[in-house]
């Protein structure tokens, strides 16, 4: 399990540790490991030309002392001061000692500007905003480099200059990072778009932070072992029934399609029976014969133990109707697509049984009242919002997937790829995650599992794939993580 952990609290963690400590043997430590990782980087040392952008708290201190690490094994190392005045004392003296060069930034010749590594010191943790004009200046004459120039290596110190760590939003200006050093935990907006992007190959330096640390974080990252252990598997004394049946009312005459791929993501999710419900029947079965199927409505389907409503299911009366159904189940209910437009945030919270709704960054728009680009650019606020208008299970779908529920940790999905940015497999993932509710994972671990199959599955497929491909490619997924479980 990958965790993440907000600004408030490794500022808490880092004071407790800091107390225990010499002066300085934070900032020591996490130099060392952001020099070693410049070395890996750079793959030798001597000779080579390090550029350090340098702002004015620690995040710049930690640059000038590992700029002070690299200068004595032989690297030309020039820093450039964005706030001169404040530029971390200790490691200017440290750079300079060292025989490393520092000015202002409108004193650096563009010459000075070509570099193998670019270390960005410019903000941490204790940046806010986008980047400010000076900053944001400097980059520009950075990406505009000569013509043919090779393009520099960017190890962003700590997090990107210009991501909100909190978050993982852009507010303005930002540094686009080749990989990132980042100390004694994970901040959340190394793993949330956009931020995320500008991140690159993250790794975490150790600072002794750990133990500091509370045992609960703001966002966490299943990985295959933590899948592997939620995976519902059949015993001996398991039938169909035991197993679980899921429900599912999807498709109309319009859109058939999306009630085939939503019972395709059903049959691979780990129920024993799917039920499906609308009026795709025929084609449902003649795609998937091993389905149940009944033209009417859910309530005439029979008995399930989660339903899945909403994927074509279309905007008229007989889908509402479908809608209300279903949310009148004493059962787990996810609601997806079509199924989110009818949905009252009251009726939803008072329900006994868990509700799962799955949006994509426009359909979670729509529900919060707001435009899709505010989505898109604060994804975890967005998605703990609906949970908590809706007290309900929440995933939120797009380049990086996120699932909140309650005051349980965000769960963020790590196996996602572009390549699901195809139509119908939200379709796959809703009949998928309402499966794994039917064998019985509460809303979290269904969504969480459901997303992370689904991610790899789509990983495994044909490039590129159509979501047909996704729902079966679900067993190579299911397979991969069990084979694997322990080894990462
Ligand atoms: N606190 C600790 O114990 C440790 C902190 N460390 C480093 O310290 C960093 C945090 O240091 P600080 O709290 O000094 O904060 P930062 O260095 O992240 O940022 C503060 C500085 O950036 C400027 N700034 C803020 N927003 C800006 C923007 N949008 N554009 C341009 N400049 C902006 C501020 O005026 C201030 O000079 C961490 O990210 C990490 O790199 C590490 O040395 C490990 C130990
Ligand atoms: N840029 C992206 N990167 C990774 N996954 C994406 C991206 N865009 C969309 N997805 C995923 O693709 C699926 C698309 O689902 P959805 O938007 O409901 O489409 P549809 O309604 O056509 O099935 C979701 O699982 C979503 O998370
Ligand atoms: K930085």
């Amino acid at each position: 399990m990958r965790t993440a952990y907000s600004v408030e609290t490794v500022r808490a963690a880092e004071r407790e540790l800091m107390d225990r400590l010499p002066d300085g043997a934070l900032m020591r430590r996490a130099a060392a490991g952001l020099a070693a990782t410049a070395v890996r980087m750079l793959g030798w040392v001597y000779g080579a030309r390090v550029l350090l952008l340098v702002g004015g708290g620690d995040n710049g201190g930690d640059a000038l002392l590992a700029g002070a690490l690299l200068a004595r094994r032989g690297a030309a190392v020039t820093a450039v001061l964005l706030s001169p005045d404040r530029a971390h004392p200790g490691g200017l003296a440290a750079l300079r000692a060292a025989g490393g060069s520092a000015g202002p930034a409108a004193a650096v010749s563009g010459r000075a500007l070509v570099a193998d590594l670019v270390l960005d010191g410019i903000t941490g943790i204790g940046g806010s905003g986008g980047l400010r004009p000076e900053a944001a200046e400097l980059l520009a004459r950075l990406e505009a480099r000569r013509p043919g120039a090779a393009e520099p290596a960017v190890l962003a110190v700590d997090l990107p200059s210009g991501v909100d760590a909190d978050t993982g939003e852009v507010p303005g200006a930002a540094v686009r990072a080749t990989a990132t050093a980042t100390f004694g935990a994970y901040k959340p907006g190394l793993l949330v778009d956009p931020g995320r992007q500008r991140a690159g190959t993250v790794r975490l330096v150790d600072i002794g932070l750990g133990p500091h640390l509370p045992p609960q974080p703001d966002l966490l990252a299943l990985q295959h072992s933590d899948v592997a252990r939620l995976l519902p598997l059949p015993s001996p004394e398991s039938d169909k029934y035991r197993r679980g049946v899921v429900g599912v009312a999807a498709g109309s005459a319009r859109y058939p399609g999306a009630a085939v791929l939503a019972v395709g993501g059903a049959l691979r999710g780990g129920a024993g029976a799917v039920r499906y419900a609308g009026h795709a029947a025929e084609g449902v079965v003649a795609a998937h014969p091993e389905t149940l199927v009944s033209g009417g409505a859910p309530r005439e389907a029979g008995r399930v133990q989660s339903w899945v409503v909403g994927p074509g299911l279309g905007t008229g009366a007989e889908a509402e109707r479908a809608v209300a159904q279903v949310l009148e189940a004493d059962v787990p209910v996810l609601v997806d697509a079509d199924g989110l437009r009818f949905l009252d945030p009251g009726q939803v919270r008072a329900r006994r049984a868990p509700t799962l709704l799955t949006p994509h960054a426009g359909e979670a728009a729509a529900l919060l009242d707001v435009a899709r680009e505010a989505v898109e650019s604060e994804r975890l606020v967005s998605v703990r919002e609906l949970a908590r208008r809706y007290g309900a299970t929440v995933l939120l779908k797009g380049s990086t997937t996120l699932v909140a529920s309650g005051g349980r940790p965000v769960r963020v999905n790590p196996t996602g790829t572009g390549w699901l940015a195809t139509a119908g497999s939200g379709d796959v993932l809703s009949g998928l995650a309402g499966s794994l509710l039917a064998a019985g994972l509460d809303a979290l671990d269904a969504a969480s599992v459901g997303a992370y199959l689904h991610g790899l599955a789509a990983r495994l497929a044909p490039e590129p794939c159509t979501a047909v491909e996704v729902a079966a490619a679900l067993p190579s997924a299911w397979q991969q993580v069990r084979a694997t479980a322990g080894t990462d």
